[in-house]
């Protein structure tokens, strides 16, 4: 049973020619961490305001705790939902302190109850001693971790945050991801966050939901979404994928444990570069791939090298390997393509 549920949500703004969210149905288990993710005008912000009830949508249900809190004709307010939201840019107020800044959302708590809770998120989000700085003492990671410390406050059944990295550069972005995840797992909160960011998904998500042009293209855990896509646009969406059809992939081969599913009409297997490796061709078994080396580049951890295909049953594809060892590579080669969990 999910703590938050959304069945076929759309929404589709005046004058626009196309749903902004189309049919979206996904759900989040309680202590969860949900993304989701989709390019810039695929219908992440508008769901998250149709989840916080800033926006309300043409059709579909929503259910908090098994209670309604959507529906057509039942629209629960903002302020009734018990959902806490970090904003982008986390829009904290400048001329109120740390401190005040945290207690906004929990003015109606006696003042001992309301300190107490104070310093218990200062100490969870690791700044116990910046209760009476001002935003503008803090440096952009500090500033995300008092917005989180606000959300959290008062102790929402679900927190949504949008965008929650993006104003970051490469380097915070990661050590604030890895500390906003920890702050949500310690203080076991629900959450859903909005991300265009891959890497963001897969670093902080315990599930993804993949969205294009409004439609859910895929739920599940991260390395279901990464391992075995669910259409072209999620395996692409995530980095390089290479489509191995069926044919030479024979039964009982280095392949066998491998998932294999249908794509458009084709039957195949959806694998990542760097989940496989090159072999001499004198050393592949007879039941693997074999490829022309056409190109070789060097991406400092390993070579990336595509390979021209030709199955008789299917015609010449391209398959991308990033092969680590040194073994030298020469184009032009015939190797042995076999899955990296495999003997060789
Ligand atoms: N208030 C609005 N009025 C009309 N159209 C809107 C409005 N808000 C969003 N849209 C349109 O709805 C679609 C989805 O927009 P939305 O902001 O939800 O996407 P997004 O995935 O959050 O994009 P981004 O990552 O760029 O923020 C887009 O085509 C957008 O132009």
């Amino acid at each position: 049973m999910n703590l938050l549920q959304a069945n076929t949500i759309s929404k589709r703004y005046r004058g626009n020619s196309r749903a902004a969210v189309d049919a979206a149905s996904f759900g989040v288990a309680e202590g969860e961490i949900l993304a989701l993710v989709g390019e810039s005008g695929s219908g992440k912000t508008t769901l998250l305001r149709i989840l916080a009830g800033l926006e309300t949508p043409d059709s579909g249900d929503i259910q908090l705790d098994e209670r309604v809190i959507s529906a057509p004709g039942t629209i629960l307010p903002p302020e009734r939902r018990g959902i806490g939201m970090v904003f982008q840019h986390h829009a904290l107020f400048p001329h109120l302190t740390v401190e005040r800044n945290i207690a906004f959302g929990i003015r109606r708590l006696p003042r001992k109850d309301r300190a107490e809770r104070i310093a218990s998120l200062l100490d969870l989000i690791g700044l116990p001693d910046f209760a009476r700085r001002y935003p503008h003492e803090l440096s952009g990671g500090e500033r995300q971790r008092i917005a989180l410390a606000r959300a959290l406050a008062p102790r929402p059944r679900l927190l949504l945050l949008d965008e929650p990295f993006s104003s970051l550069d490469a380097r915070l972005r990661q050590s604030v991801r890895d500390d906003t995840r920890a702050v949500l797992k310690q203080h076991g909160t629900t959450a859903i966050f909005v991300t265009h960011d891959t890497d963001d998904a897969l670093a902080v998500a315990d599930k993804i939901t993949v969205i294009r042009e409004g439609v859910v293209q895929q739920s599940g855990a991260p390395p279901e979404i990464y391992r075995a896509p669910a259409n072209a646009y999620v395996a692409s969406f995530f980095g390089i994928c290479n489509f191995i059809p069926l044919c030479p992939l024979m039964p009982g081969g280095p392949w066998k444990r491998h998932h294999i599913g249908p794509h458009e009409g084709d039957r195949g297997l959806w694998i990542r570069p760097k989940d496989m490796h090159l072999v001499p061709a004198g050393r592949a078994p007879a039941q693997t791939l074999t490829g022309v080396i056409r190109r070789v580049s060097f991406l400092g951890m390993a070579f990336e090298v595509t390979l021209e295909c030709d199955v008789p049953e299917h015609g010449v594809f391209h398959v991308i390997v990033h092969h680590g060892s040194n073994e030298p590579l020469n184009v032009g080669e015939r190797v042995g393509i076999l899955p990296r969990d495999a003997e060789s």
